[in-house]
């Protein structure tokens, strides 16, 4: 069976427990009168019963569902559907929680104040004296999926959409609960749960989350106005999670939590994203049914991203542990393997963070740190594009890493680089000027693109480390790219190739103009590499004293290493 646009279903009930409308309708204990609108809604919340012949037998409350038996709620106003959603997200969140206590006790809403407490401490209530309503229920649903179908369309429409599911067992316990996967029917990890057990924030922590949130909130002001209130609402509600999970160390992991919004609201990432980051602090600090079980609240999406994001963490530490060839057989193989780049991106932004922070650790964890990153991470962070990002994660690493060169070679670099900018503007017009007057280019050539750059300081020490050389060995601080643009239906006589002929006379020019570093003639264009990258490489030495690498291409050269198979962030990135 298909399943498409996967959402979360949530059972928060207990085995044997049935809910059936007539109860809701009967027990008053949501109080509707003094609930807001959610509760005075025309028609009562429709519950599915099920029985324990189905899959466990449970009560299913969707969100959608609960959205779907609302049919008005679409056509108030967008503040009012918003409320809505809000609160259906929040209170099937909390009944879910409730299945980690013991049926009884209070449960705490942060948001929506006592009154949604208290109703929600008597639907606790309610579920224990429910559970007397089993036989009759079990006998109706005994083909659980039939009487879905037939009986029951709004289910049916949700059920066909879901993912995942999160079955409770018949003993409600914190650790039984166990994850199939609704595609396939697996089980998706059958480990221990930890409790989350309800918590309330203390009137300090409610002060500062609020005080953080306004902070972060015109940061996302890009995202929908009810994608923003479910962010907003997974923040408050991982604040109580962490807490409970974690105990004293949860305002770090909020703050935390906190950065990784910020730095990826840069991104413009979804909501889905913003909440796997929020979540993501909890890796390693609970197992990972907990982990999984929380992210179901709220989307599949938001246990995928975090999914991979644990796989890229898991590959990385097992890199430190092999040999320096297998590196890129792992890194290819986890590009591969990684379907979501949401993942991607929050792996390296949470890197990203744990580097800045990096100086509060021990040493040794510094290190394996930093290696990891360089290791894995920036040529992962290149593959993927973020160019920013690699350049401060090598940065920071290197500097761990290597803190004495490193710093030289900064000194050394800060001292040149301006020169270095001069020299580059000055040879890129020479070389420019003497292009535009060779007639046998003129013919031929449309065109002309000479761009330049000087080496960062990352790149450099990079290739000091890789190649074994000193910064004077490295030839490459200053280098200009030519990409010549072709007349269309202009080619050379006798059949020649005119891509070779004009990428060689380029070269003559530019070794006619300046003294050629002996040994650094490459041509790509005759022999390629075997990623199809083409292009003529030479090193002349510029008057000034610096050496200036020249690479002369055409553009359909130019397209294929940069977006073709020989693409210049999968060449840096290491990625074959
Ligand atoms: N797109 C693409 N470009 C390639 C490929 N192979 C080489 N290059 C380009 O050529 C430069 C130098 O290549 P080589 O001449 O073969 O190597 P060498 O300077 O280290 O001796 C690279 O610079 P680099 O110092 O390695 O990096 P950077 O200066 O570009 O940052 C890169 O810009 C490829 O397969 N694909």
């Amino acid at each position: 069976m298909e399943f498409s646009s996967p959402s979360v279903l949530f059972l928060p009930g207990p085995c044997n427990t049935c809910f059936s409308p007539q109860f809701f309708k009967s027990s008053r204990r949501f109080k509707p009168r003094r609930e807001p609108w959610f509760f005075r809604s025309s028609r009562v919340v429709r519950f599915s019963e099920t029985s324990r012949s189905a899959i466990g037998g449970k009560v299913v409350v969707n969100a959608e569902s609960l959205k779907d038996a609302f049919p008005k709620a679409g056509r108030r106003s967008r503040a009012v559907e918003y409320h809505f959603e809000k609160l259906v997200a929040y209170f099937s969140a909390q009944l879910v929680q409730q299945i980690y206590k013991a049926q009884e006790g209070h449960c705490s809403f942060d948001m929506t104040g006592n009154t949604l407490e208290k109703a929600s401490s008597n639907f606790s209530k309610g579920l224990s004296r429910a559970s007397c309503g089993e036989k009759q229920t079990q006998k109706e649903g005994k083909t659980f999926f039939q009487s879905v179908y037939n009986e029951d369309n709004f289910l049916t429409s949700t059920l066909c959409n879901q993912e995942a599911l999160v079955v409770f067992p018949s003993t409600p316990s914190p650790s039984n609960s166990t994850i199939y996967s609704f595609r396939t029917g697996e089980v998706l990890d059958g480990e221990d749960l930890t409790p989350a057990l309800p918590y309330t924030l203390n009137k300090d922590e409610k002060r500062d989350s609020s005080k953080q949130w306004k902070y972060i909130e015109p940061l996302l002001s890009y995202l929908p106005l009810e994608d923003l209130y479910k962010v907003e609402l997974a923040l408050r509600l991982s604040a109580e999670w962490i807490h409970n999970l974690v105990g004293n160390n949860s305002s770090s992991l909020m703050t935390k939590a906190l950065d990784m919004i910020e730095m990826l609201a840069s991104f413009n990432v979804d909501k889905y994203c913003l909440i796997a980051s929020i979540l993501s602090v909890l890796e390693g600090k609970v197992k990972y049914p907990t982990l999984a079980r929380l992210c179901l609240l709220f989307d599949y999406s938001v246990l995928n991203i975090l999914r991979e994001y644990i796989f890229m963490g898991n590959m990385a530490h097992l890199m430190l542990d092999m040999p320096e060839g297998n590196s890129t057989w792992v890194k290819t193989h986890l590009w591969a393997s990684i379907t979501d780049s949401r993942a991607v991106l929050l792996r390296l932004v949470e890197r990203l963070w744990s580097l800045r922070q990096i100086y509060k650790w021990p040493l040794y964890i510094q290190q394996s740190t930093a290696l990891e990153t360089l290791q894995v991470f920036v040529p992962l962070a290149s593959a993927a594009g973020f160019g920013r990002h690699m350049y401060e994660m090598g940065d920071r690493s290197l500097r761990i890493l290597f803190p004495q060169s490193y710093l030289k070679l900064e000194k050394w670099h800060l001292r040149i680089r301006d020169n270095g900018q001069r020299v580059l503007s000055c040879a890129q017009r020479e070389l420019l000027t003497c292009l535009m007057r060779d007639p046998f280019l003129v013919r031929l050539a449309e065109q002309f693109t000479i761009t330049g750059r000087t080496k960062n300081m990352v790149s450099t020490f990079m290739k000091m480390l890789k190649q074994n050389k000193t910064k004077e060995q490295i030839l490459d601080f200053i280098a200009m790219r030519v990409v010549i643009r072709l007349r269309p239906g202009v080619r050379v006589e006798h059949g020649d190739d005119t891509e070779l002929a004009v990428c060689t006379r380029v070269y003559e020019i530019v070794s006619s103009l300046w003294k050629e570093v002996e040994g650094r003639y490459k041509d790509y264009v005759i022999a390629p590499k075997p990623n199809g990258y083409r292009s003529i490489h030479t090193t002349v030495q510029h008057p000034s004293g610096f050496p200036v690498e020249v690479q002369i291409r055409t553009e359909e050269m130019h397209l294929l290493a940069e977006h073709g198979t020989a693409s210049h962030r999968f060449y840096k990135g290491e990625i074959e």
